[in-house]
């Protein structure tokens, strides 16, 4: 069964086509890595991946979109404002239900910053942003993920840590990354750019790190 299945994928910027057109079809089950090298259109496609599903996805954008001024809280649960009546949101914005509370909370805590639960995204390291942000995308729980570059601003461990709880979090990812060991480790399909064409599609356990290199 499909995850989804996407033709006719183009952009362009001020009339010079950086993508496709292109195809991709994606099943459910699979962890695909987009890599490529700077410039290719990992960030694009993914984007257009993301207009096209839209609200059946949870997105982790390279640029966070984080909401500086609120605490961390209530930037994670921002991935479920959707879900609920203008009434319950604007009540959680003053006085959070213990549900939630307990539910961002173990998030936190599964990604190493729990005690950041109250801490406006203002004052947290790049790394502790891009975890809010890919808490923001385990608590919206759709089945798809799409994901660009979520662990570039973490330390080794960390970037494991946290591409396993993406992998054992959702059903189906794309996700764009720049290291290939990680995109070996935690996906089973990859996708390769190349000047917005895909130059690489096979599954993880018939390919090699040089295999990948070859693109950049
Ligand atoms: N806002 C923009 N205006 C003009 N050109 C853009 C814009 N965004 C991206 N591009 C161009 O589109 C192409 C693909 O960019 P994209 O950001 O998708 O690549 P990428 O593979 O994600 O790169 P990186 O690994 O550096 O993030 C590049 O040639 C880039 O210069």
């Amino acid at each position: 069964m499909s995850a989804f299945d996407l033709s006719g994928l183009t952009a362009s910027y001020g009339g010079e086509r950086v993508i496709g057109p292109l195809s991709l079809s994606v099943k459910q089950g699979e962890h695909i890595a987009l890599v490529g090298k700077s410039g290719a259109g990992k960030s694009t496609l993914v984007r257009l991946i993301h207009e096209r599903v839209n609200r059946d996805s949870s997105l982790v954008p390279q640029e966070l979109g984080l909401v500086n001024a609120l605490p961390v809280f209530h930037n994670v649960f921002m991935g479920q404002l959707d879900r609920h009546s203008v009434w319950y949101n604007t009540w959680t914005l003053i006085r959070p239900f213990m549900s939630d509370k307990e539910k961002v909370r173990e998030l936190l805590q599964d990604l190493g910053m729990s005690e950041k639960l109250w801490i406006p995204t203002l004052s947290l390291s790049g790394g502790q942003r891009q975890r809010v942000a890919i808490a923001r995308a385990l608590f919206r729980n759709a089945s798809l993920l799409l994901a660009d570059e979520p662990v570039s601003a973490l330390d080794g461990p960390m970037a494991h840590l946290v591409m396993k709880r993406l992998s054992d979090g959702f059903n189906t990812s794309v996700i764009a990354l720049h290291d290939v060991d990680l995109a070996l480790s935690y996906c089973n399909r990859i996708v390769g750019l190349e000047d917005g064409q895909i130059a690489l599609d096979d599954t993880s356990d018939r390919l090699t790190a040089t295999d990948i290199m070859s693109l950049y």
